[in-house]
């Protein structure tokens, strides 16, 4: 094939529509140009939450099973409160110092999300500020049978929420997949029973959000993986294979005995003031979804 003689790129720009920038009358460095979200007025209305989601990071976390440090991609919704004379906020103010925290290398816990929170608040000058950041957790998971490992995940989900003057609020949650086997398939038919893959969401208010000592994250999983037909492995040979077969089948749970099972156990705990479990089954003999919900506080 005979060479393409090209034209230089800037050329190549100008040949498919680019422009050069226009003169403009309006000022161009940063002490001159107007501060609208600064400007006072009545705007009418305060607001409960302003700012920035689906704000992909980079973060640290911690965990009490292996690794035991990871880095983790989160997604955070950050947002403050915004005072009725006030037009916005300074939205990169946010990302200012989510970065800031990147460049310390931070551990994102609790605790230092707490601190995220609060410090967000004043730095945009506003009485409340509330966080809320997914991430898959990674841990070790070794077969049933064989003890054969692998890493396997779930989402964990922290919601900080700071209001001045007042104690510090936090929800953690979990959403973990888990196998559940059919009970009443099971019962009516002369052999086999059909599963399917459930998805068991848990978030929970601990009593003392800065200390809660146990890792949560292993502890709503153990919550959710405990009470269901079977746990998911990322690998399996055949006698574990026969192994997380037969497990199920001894074990059949419908989505409303996997929410009532496992709010039994985060009754139980000790840390916990009030939760919602949610379970989705992704049904394998129909295209629609089975769901059941409880939502329990002990106050
Ligand atoms: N308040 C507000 N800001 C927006 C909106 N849409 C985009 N922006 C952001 O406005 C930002 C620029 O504003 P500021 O963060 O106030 O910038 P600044 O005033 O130079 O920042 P400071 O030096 O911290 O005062 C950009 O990061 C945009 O993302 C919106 O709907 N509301």
């Amino acid at each position: 094939m005979s060479k393409l003689n090209l034209p230089t790129k800037q050329e190549r720009h100008t040949r498919f529509g680019s422009i050069q920038p226009a003169a403009g009358t309006k000022p161009t460095s940063k002490e001159l140009m107007t501060d609208l979200q600064n400007k006072p007025h009545d705007y009418l209305f305060a607001l409960d939450a302003v700012g920035i989601c689906e704000v992909k990071y980079p973060v640290n976390i911690p965990s009490s099973t292996s690794p035991t440090m990871q880095v983790s991609m989160a997604a955070f919704k950050m947002t403050t409160s915004l005072g009725r004379h006030s037009k916005g906020i300074n939205m990169s103010r946010i990302m200012e110092q989510l970065e800031a925290y990147r460049q310390e290398n931070w551990v994102m816990n609790l605790p230092t999300l707490a601190n995220f929170t609060q410090e967000l608040a004043a730095r945009m000058q506003q009485t409340s500020a509330e966080i809320e950041v997914w991430f898959p957790w990674f841990y070790e998971r070794i077969s049933p049978a064989l003890k054969k490992t692998g890493l396997q995940h779930s989402e964990a989900f922290i919601k900080i929420s700071y209001e001045k003057d007042c104690p510090i609020k936090a929800e953690i949650g979990i959403k973990a997949a888990i196998t559940t086997l059919c009970p009443c398939s099971k019962e009516i038919s002369e052999y086999s029973a059909h599963n399917q893959r459930g998805i068991v969401t848990i978030t929970a208010v601990p009593y003392d959000p800065i200390n809660v000592n146990e890792d949560w994250k292993a502890m709503l999983l153990e919550a959710a993986e405990s009470n269901a037909s079977s746990m998911l492995y990322p690998v399996l040979k055949r006698p574990d294979e026969k192994k997380v077969t037969e497990t199920a089948y001894e074990n059949p749970r419908f989505v409303e005995d996997m929410v009532r099972l496992v709010a039994a156990d985060l009754y139980e705990m000790e840390s916990i003031q009030a939760f919602t479990v949610e379970c989705r089954n992704e049904e394998s003999i129909h295209l629609h979804d089975a769901i059941a919900k409880i939502t329990f506080s002990k106050e």
